[in-house]
């Protein structure tokens, strides 16, 4: 299997501070991974890296098989879908779902022209419809609500057929019924060997969805474990990722974690 993504000893350093410590990591082909940390702890700056978006202040970066700072990103960035609050924000708000969704088909946030082609309308419809989105095509971007606005940007994302889709906080600010209603749509995804491979960052072990592979634990900017999540999702490796005592359990496919109470 090739790698989609291999990042060697990568720093990102900001005013004396390494956001992203000396991280080695590689992703193959077909797997689909979680960065999972506590705030602040560089999982943002790490797909920002990843989406050829950031470049390390050290380090080596290939992406899709293309090494960052060799080549032209204009090229490369087509072929990773991304979706993200950085993203959403850019948006236009008065834009309908069926719009925001055809626009990544033109590699531009906002329509600037009537005529699409059909297939490519009939690619956003049917991904709009995989999303449950099919209600709210003439919806603007901007009435919609958290959960359906993540669901039309997810839409957005496998628009251009990406190799690689990147997911920052996908269920962030969702209710409990709109967060399990996101995680089943992410493991159809996940499981759809046909799904291009995939990176989602979160705070939460209940958000990742049946069907994600492997999982990278980040704190302060360093990796503390990174692999299958059978083996990396344990108490102690999230205790220590998070900074306090939790215990991880499996429950079918997914996955719980509590703190210990105070004594
Ligand atoms: N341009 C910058 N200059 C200085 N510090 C920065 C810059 N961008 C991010 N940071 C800091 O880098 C650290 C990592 O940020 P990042 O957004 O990658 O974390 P995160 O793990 O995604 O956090 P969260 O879970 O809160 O979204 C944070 O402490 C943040 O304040």
């Amino acid at each position: 299997m090739s790698d989609v993504l291999e990042l060697v000893d990568v720093s990102v350093v900001r005013e004396g501070r390494a956001l992203v410590d000396q991280v080695s990591w590689s992703v193959a082909e077909g797997e689909r991974w979680v960065i999972l940390g506590p705030n602040g702890a560089g999982k943002t700056t790490l797909l920002n890296v990843a989406s050829s978006y950031l470049f390390p202040t050290s380090g080596s970066v290939q992406i899709l098989g293309e090494k960052l700072g060799a080549v032209d990103v204009f090229e490369l960035r087509p072929r990773i879908g991304m979706a993200g609050s950085a993203l959403a924000e850019k948006l236009p708000r008065r834009q309908t779902v069926l719009q925001t969704v055809l626009t990544a088909a033109y590699g531009m946030t906002a329509g600037w022209q009537e005529e699409y082609d059909d297939i490519d309308e009939r690619r956003a419809r049917a991904f709009l419809d995989r999303l449950g989105m099919s209600d709210f095509l003439d919806r603007r971007f901007g009435t919609l609500s958290e959960g359906e606005r993540k669901r039309t940007q997810i839409a957005r994302a496998l628009m251009t057929d990406p190799e690689l889709l990147l997911l920052d906080e996908p269920c962030a600010g969702l209710d409990l019924g709109g967060r399990e209603d996101l995680v089943r749509r992410l493991g159809r995804l996940a499981r759809d060997p046909y799904a291009p491979s995939m990176v989602m960052v979160t705070h939460h072990v209940e958000e990742i969805a049946p069907g994600f592979t492997h999982v990278l634990l980040i704190r302060q900017g360093r990796v503390l474990d990174a692999g299958p999540v059978d083996k990396v999702l344990t108490s102690a490796a999230l205790s220590r990722c998070f900074g306090l005592p939790l215990v991880v359990e499996r429950q079918g496919d997914r996955w719980t974690a509590q703190g210990l109470p105070l004594v």
